[in-house]
Order: C-alpha cells, then structure tokens, then sequence
C-alpha cells in the first residue's frame, strides 16, 4: 500500500533521483522531478501546487504533482511517476486512486483531470480502468485530456 507525504527536507534527494525508463524518457512522458519542484516554487503564490513524494514503507518509489483549480472546482494529476526499477507493482493505480479518494472526500471539488502524452498506453489504461474519459486533445503538446466525475 502505498503513501503519500509532503516533499520535505528529509525526501527531497530521494524524489529528485527517482528515474523514469531510457524510453519514457525520451518520450517526454512526464518532465524531470526537479523541474516539477522548480515550478512548485515559480508557482508559490497561488498556494494551490502540491509535490508528494510516494512511499512504500520507508522507500520513496514514485512523485505526484497535484494541482488544484478552486475557481473550476478542479483536483489536476499534473505530474505523477514511478521510478523505473518500482513500476509494474501497482503503485502507479494506487496512486491515482488515491487522488481520487482525496478528491471525493473535498466537498469543493467535482472533476479529478489527468493528460498524458499520446502513446502513453500505461497511463491511458490505467485512467481508462478507473473510469476516466476522454474530453479532447491538446495539439500544442501533444496530449489526450482526461477526466473523471469524482461525484458519479
Ligand atoms: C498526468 C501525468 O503525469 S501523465 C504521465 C505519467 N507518467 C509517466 O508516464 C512516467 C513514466 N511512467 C511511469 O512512471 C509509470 O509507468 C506509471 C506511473 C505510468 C504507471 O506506474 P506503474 O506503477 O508502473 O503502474 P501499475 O503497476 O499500477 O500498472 C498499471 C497497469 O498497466 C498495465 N500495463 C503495463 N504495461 C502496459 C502496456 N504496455 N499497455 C497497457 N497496459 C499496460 C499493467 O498490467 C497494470 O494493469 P493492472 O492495474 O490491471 O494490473
């Protein structure tokens, strides 16, 4: 069972080393972990990014990047990974499910959303065994929008 904490002082070397595959990478599937705490710092002012670091036990084996859009009643999987040598154990499923039992249990909010780069057929299954569907297609960077009624 996994869990998921705030990236603090004590996981930060260990979230910024978690490595997705050679090919996933080049894929562009999801950006660098310290991009993403970059941009968690860039965006501080909003109060409305969340890294995590996700946990089995005492080892961190992937990062999740919530966003979360007060104004559209939105919870947004911005980012999310599981490091190369933990994937394939259910970890990646645990974690959007626990996305959405974090936001079904947030009364302010109704939609969970989630886009993966076309061709991430991991993600898209996962979404789609979840219940999530698809909304549309961003041209721009290349990715299938996703999205899940949590109030269904
Ligand atoms: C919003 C976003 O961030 S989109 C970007 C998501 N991140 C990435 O793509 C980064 C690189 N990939 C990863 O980090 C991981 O592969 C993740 C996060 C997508 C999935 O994490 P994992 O822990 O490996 O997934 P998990 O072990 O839960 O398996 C997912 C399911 O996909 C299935 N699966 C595995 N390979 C494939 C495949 N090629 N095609 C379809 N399904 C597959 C598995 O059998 C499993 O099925 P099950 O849940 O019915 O047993």
């Amino acid at each position: 069972m996994i869990e998921l904490k705030e990236v603090t002082e004590e996981n930060f070397y260990e979230v910024i080393q978690l490595k997705v595959s050679d090919d996933q990478e080049k894929s562009r599937f999801v950006a660098p972990n310290v991009r993403s705490l970059a941009e968690c710092w860039l965006y501080r002012k909003n109060e409305d990014v969340f890294p995590y670091a996700v946990y089995n036990g005492d080892e961190v084996v992937g990062f999740l990047l919530l966003d979360l859009d007060a104004e559209e009643s939105e919870y947004m999987i911005w980012r999310m990974m599981v490091d190369a040598k933990y994937q394939g154990k259910g970890y990646g499923r645990q974690i959007v499910e626990a996305v959405m039992e974090m936001a079904r249990n947030d009364e302010d909010y109704d939609v969970l959303i989630a886009d993966y780069v076309d061709g991430n057929a991991v993600m898209k299954y996962v979404l789609e065994s979840l219940g999530f569907e698809r909304t549309g297609f961003d041209e721009e960077y290349n990715e299938v929008l996703m999205k899940l009624d949590v109030r269904k």
